[in-house]
């Protein structure tokens, strides 16, 4: 399957980076979080966190099956190794990138603004090989998926073929001279269907809730943090969740991510696949990509979650 390698720069990153570099030790007001709500201290994992070998999964190996399905249904997202990347290739990638957030403001602002509402291409490049990669991960991600819910393989692939939207999140925290007073990201979902999240070697701070609890997701070098999102809660009517997860910032170290976000072409439906559905399993959620994406962004900005807005 082709896929097309052009992404559109939406926006640079609000510039904390900056402010840092230039002396500010306070957190700016608007990212101060109340005091309710602010990151207290997270639990131990209560088993450890599934860890999943594409290769085997690719290899229709059972046992990887059985812990893909365990992954997804009781935790919503797992770390995947046996994907392909060599090490050496992520540390690339990641080193690319931090460049790119080192780069003075007047240099990132110039992308931004010649990219802004235009397409541009990054093809042949480092990043440009990390996507293709990565769209291979979705991909053994989706054709799993189907089958967990009796599907054709196919089924989602082909959803998600040429035309869909995908969204290269790139998150840079510096470190915070306040850490419990800010969120580096604060408690959401993903609007994607799936996110393959690569996240910097060595400096953790991705959490996720799991029964009114929050979990830090510990960093195994190389392997990619895969989750669920609310496309994908919505077109298996529910019985994918999609994870509610957190960035939290620490005072020492600066810290990367690269998230890609997979979803559908902007002007099909997001609602539950057909076979699904019947008397006692009625649809619960439609509405078109497009205006989902529209409304998430403005909901993501007063707090609350978009799917719960949704439900029929
Ligand atoms: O920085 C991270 O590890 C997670 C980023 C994230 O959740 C997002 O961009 O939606
Ligand atoms: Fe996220």
């Amino acid at each position: 399957m082709e896929y097309s390698q052009k992404f559109k720069i939406l926006d640079i990153p609000p510039v904390v980076q900056e402010l840092v570099a230039g002396g500010v030790h306070e957190p700016p007001v608007q990212y101060k979080v109340p005091e309710q709500d602010r990151p207290a201290a997270v639990s131990e994992m209560p088993e450890p966190i599934p860890v999943i070998d594409l290769g085997r999964l690719s290899a229709n190996n059972a046992e990887e099956f059985a812990k893909l399905q365990s992954a997804l249904e009781n935790w919503g997202f797992f770390l995947a190794v046996g994907h392909g990347m060599e090490p050496s290739f992520l540390a690339e990638t990641m080193s690319v990138s931090k460049e790119f957030f080192k780069l003075p403001l007047e240099e990132k602002q110039k992308v931004s603004k010649i990219a802004y509402g235009d397409t541009l291409s990054i093809e042949g490049d480092i990043l440009s090989e990390y996507t293709v990669k990565c769209r291979a991960v979705a991909n053994i991600v989706l054709q799993n998926m189907a089958k967990l819910l009796n599907l054709d393989e196919e089924y989602f692939t082909n959803k998600f073929a040429d035309t869909s939207y995908t969204l290269v999140g790139f998150n840079y925290y510096p470190p915070c001279p306040k850490p419990d007073h800010v969120f580096g990201l604060r408690p959401h979902t993903d609007g994607s269907a799936i996110t393959v999240n690569f996240i910097d070697a060595d400096v953790s701070g991705l959490q996720f809730e799991k029964n009114s609890t929050w979990y830090n997701v510990p960093i195994v070098p190389t392997a990619l943090v895969v989750n669920i999102g609310d496309v994908m809660e919505i077109l298996s009517n529910g019985f994918f969740k999609s994870l509610m997860h957190r960035v939290v910032t620490n005072t020492e170290k600066e810290r990367l991510s690269l998230a890609m976000f997979y979803s559908l072409d902007m002007e099909m439906d997001i609602e539950p696949v057909p076979d699904l559905l019947d008397d006692k399993r009625p649809p619960r959620y439609k509405i078109k990509n497009k205006d989902y994406i529209a409304k998430q962004t403005y909901i993501f900005a007063t707090g609350k979650q978009t799917i719960d807005t949704l439900k029929i």
